[in-house]
């Protein structure tokens, strides 16, 4: 699905109201409509609603969802933030609308006027929208802090007020929603670690906007999602035989970091892959034979020797997993490079290693996939000041190496050559536990060796790596959901996304 910017978003909202057409309050109606019904599902009487509103459409929203609830019999108490702007077309006539049928309409001009909340009070804030132009100030500050502090669930409007859809918020004052009632996408500042605070669980409302505008826009984002996976997953032929699904080899494990290779080696199995050959260190030959009799085994030395012989031999090489940091994996790394018949993986101490050696990063072969967390990201890049700037990073450095940088993280981001980014809808917190990361390495050498493009072994690798976890933490828990867990999975995953 894509995913607009705040611009594209109002244009996809004039578009509507002149095809489809409606008029604009109708449209907001609707907007306002598919909130109350949310709000109405969730909260039982007597639930008492604080419905704070700026004056532009956000606000309007807010004055059509007090009507709706009000028609519902709830206490609804309203609180307009008076400024020197006027109000927006569609507030005023939502303005006039509520007045006929409630007089529990308060202007706040100053601190003073500001509502006492009870903690069992609902606030609804709908105080700015997309149209956010300028940090908050003065009033509209006091006004955020005041409702943050008050301990009562706040449910945000489209946006957490005070917060920017597509830039970094900058220490703004920003409302911290319990739930936030999105209009028909995310937004991408909702998909950052940074603003997880601010945005609570996100609910998005179709509000039926243009499916023309839609199809014809074009957005540098997309969210993944299942029809994405359809697009690229294909079932297996039934005369098939294991040749026909690649022959992968994993440079994994070390003395002491065995798991690592084991996660990596069995998901990659269980990825689909034909064959496997894992190059370890002879210290891990009997753990590996013994946890993953169905790869074979070529041997290094304890620290992995200079050479690895017949690298030519793979479909696709992945490297990283628990081989741990010594001085002759530098030469390592050139002779995968080198001897690549394609895209590589590169994870963990493979993306560490690559670090201290950026001569190196020109010689990374087209279009491997590189699966840094935001730490190791910075070691490759340098450190950026906030997750929007590292995004942005992200796009510019794949494009400029020709690389897919996996960004990993709650939702993963895949930054690629052409300068798109898609962001993963799958994976929950359970999977903040080690080996999860090697796990997802195996499956990305799976897929590339069965001849998917690395855009669509990045997307589908993602998906189902976080959808398998999913599943994980259904039958498990998040708690005690562990790496290998996720492996036990990612049949169920498989059959999820191939009917
Ligand atoms: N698009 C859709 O699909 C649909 C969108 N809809 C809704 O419209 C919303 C967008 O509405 P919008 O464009 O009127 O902007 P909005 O967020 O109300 O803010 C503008 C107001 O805030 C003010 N203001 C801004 N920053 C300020 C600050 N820091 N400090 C103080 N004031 C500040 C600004 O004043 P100004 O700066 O212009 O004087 C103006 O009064 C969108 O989020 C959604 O809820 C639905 O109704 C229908 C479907
Ligand atoms: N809170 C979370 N929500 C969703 N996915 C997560 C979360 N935390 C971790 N993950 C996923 O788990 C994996 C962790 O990888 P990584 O940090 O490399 O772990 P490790 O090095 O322990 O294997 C990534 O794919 C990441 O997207
Ligand atoms: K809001």
């Amino acid at each position: 699905m894509k995913i607009f910017s705040a611009k594209q978003i109002k244009n996809w909202d004039s578009f509507t109201i002149k095809n489809e057409p409606i008029a604009s309050v109708d449209l907001m109606e609707r907007a306002a409509k598919a909130c109350a019904d949310w709000i109405l599902k969730k909260f039982q009487q007597p639930t008492s609603f604080k419905i704070v509103c700026g004056k532009g459409n956000n606000g309007g929203d807010g004055l059509a969802i007090a009507r709706l609830l009000i028609q519902n019999n709830f206490p609804v108490c309203v609180y307009i933030a008076e400024s020197p702007s006027a109000g927006s077309g569609d507030f005023n006539i939502n303005l006039l609308r509520l007045k006929e049928i409630s007089s529990a309409i308060y202007f706040l001009e100053s601190t003073e006027s500001f509502p006492a909340i009870n903690k069992d009070d609902v606030i609804i804030d709908a105080l700015f929208g997309t149209g956010l132009n300028k940090k908050p100030s003065g009033i509209f500050k006091k006004l955020i802090v005041h409702l943050n502090n008050s301990g009562a669930q706040i449910i945000s409007i489209d946006i957490p007020s005070g917060l920017y859809a597509d830039v970094h918020s900058d220490g703004n004052a920003i409302i911290q929603a319990r739930y936030t009632l999105s209009f028909q996408q995310q937004k991408v500042a909702f998909l950052l670690a940074e603003n997880e605070s601010f945005c609570g669980e996100v609910a998005i409302l179709d509000i039926g906007l243009s499916q023309e505008y839609y199809n014809n826009e074009q957005t540098p984002f997309e969210l993944i999602d299942k029809n994405t996976i359809e697009e690229i997953y294909v079932p297996r032929k039934p005369f098939a035989n294991k040749g026909n699904y690649g022959y992968a080899c994993l440079v994994v494990g070390s003395y002491g970091m065995m798991g690592a290779a084991v996660l990596s080696a069995r998901s990659c199995l269980r990825s689909g892959v034909g064959k496997l050959t894992c190059y370890i260190c002879k210290e891990g030959y009997t753990i590996m034979q013994t946890a993953v009799p169905e790869a074979m085994c070529a041997m290094f030395g304890t620290t992995f020797i200079k050479d690895i012989d017949n690298l030519k031999n793979f479909d696709v090489i992945g490297i990283g997993p628990g081989i741990g940091r010594h001085l002759s994996h530098k030469q390592l790394l050139q002779k995968v490079f080198k001897n690549s018949k394609g895209p590589a993986v590169l994870d963990a101490d493979g993306l560490n290693i690559l670090s201290s050696y950026p001569a190196l990063y020109k010689s990374i072969p087209q279009h491997s996939i590189l699966t840094p967390h935001p730490k190791e990201f910075d070691r490759l890049f340098g450190k950026s000041e906030n997750d929007f700037e590292r995004m942005e990073l992200a796009l510019k450095k794949a494009k400029e190496l020709s690389v897919y940088i996996v960004l990993k993280g709650h939702h993963t981001l895949i930054a690629t050559p052409e300068g798109k980014g898609f962001f993963n809808s799958t994976g929950n917190a359970g999977m903040a536990t080690a080996g999860s990361g090697d796990v997802l390495t195996g499956i990305f050498t799976g897929l590339l060796a069965q001849k998917y493009t690395s855009l669509e072994a990045c997307i589908l690798g993602v998906y189902l790596h976080g959808l398998a976890g999913d599943i994980a933490a259904k039958k498990l828990s998040k708690e005690a959901m562990i790496a290998g867990d996720i492996i036990d999975y990612l049949g169920d995953a498989f059959i999820q996304i191939s009917h």
